[in-house]
């Protein structure tokens, strides 16, 4: 991190559904690898479900008690690398149920804050087998206030507008986004950088599970919606280097915060 300016590595990988043991191994080479490139990066991000994925009817049993087993991993790398962890998320066993968790780690492997996912996706039965999460999710990333979603939750703007009026600069998506729906995932999560004038930064699996196919493309898009990288559909290291300064630039030049009219709708 120097200044405003901070340095990202996005996993994008392969999960295999209801194995927690495989999927574990191949993280902690991914992590490795992130950490191993020319420039070493400030903060690293998963994708969602990267534990179990979506084996749903099986994920009481394979969930991890209280995500202890990730928070192990996540911390220890956070720390021994002094990198931020953005978590992706896991299949998170609690007493209540099972809830799919982002958890943030900073340099010194502390967590620092956590969000569950709000919207339950119904087209993949997530609703039968999950429990939602109650709260918006907010971290700092590098400093700067951030709001985090998890891959669904990107239909709904108005929890990213929540999060750009709580002070959110920068949105973390994780996401396991199949096709055929790519123009929705590119279309939505420029749509939501734009509108809130803030950097999405989304980091989506790949491969295929079952019937599903998930076609990669984790983007990292700019406060006036430029994409400034994106993955293929394969394994991947996607690297970006954001300036924050941009937001206020994009916020001063177009000043959409200081033009809502709020009581009319
Ligand atoms: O909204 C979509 O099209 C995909 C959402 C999804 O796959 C999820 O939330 O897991």
């Amino acid at each position: 991190m120097s200044g405003n300016k901070m340095r990202l590595a996005l996993v994008q990988m392969h999960v295999d559904a209801g194995n927690p043991d495989a999927n574990f191994e191949r993280l902690r080479l991914k992590l490795e690898e992130a950490v191993n490139g020319d420039a070493k990066p400030d903060l690293i991000m998963l994708p969602e479900m990267w534990n179990t994925g979506y084996a749903l009817e099986r994920i009481e049993d394979i969930a991890d008690p209280e995500g202890r087993r990730a928070k192990e991993l996540l911390s220890s790398f956070a720390r021994t690398h002094g990198v931020q962890l953005i978590g992706g998320s896991i299949a998170e066993r609690r007493e209540d149920g099972v809830y799919n968790t982002m958890y943030v780690f900073n340099e010194e492997g502390v967590l620092t804050s956590q969000y569950s996912k709000i919207h339950l996706f119904r087209l993949m039965d997530e609703e039968k087998y999950l429990r939602a999460g109650e709260e918006p999710g907010r971290l700092e990333a590098g400093g700067t206030p951030a709001g985090m979603m998890i891959c669904y939750d990107i239909r709904f703007p108005e929890l990213a507008r929540k999060l750009a009026l709580g002070g959110a600069r920068a949105l973390f998506v994780p996401a396991q986004w199949p096709n055929p729906r790519l123009h929705h995932w590119r279309t939505l999560l420029t749509a939501r950088a734009i509108e809130n004038q803030m950097f999405v930064i989304a980091c989506n699996r790949c491969g295929t599970s079952g019937e599903s196919e998930f076609f990669g493309h984790s983007l990292v898009i700019d406060p006036w919606g430029e994409i400034i990288a994106e993955a293929g559909e394969e394994e991947t290291i996607v690297r970006a280097e954001i300036d924050l300064s941009l937001v206020d630039a994009v916020r001063t030049k177009i000043p959409v915060f200081e033009d809502r009219r709020p009581s009319l709708y």
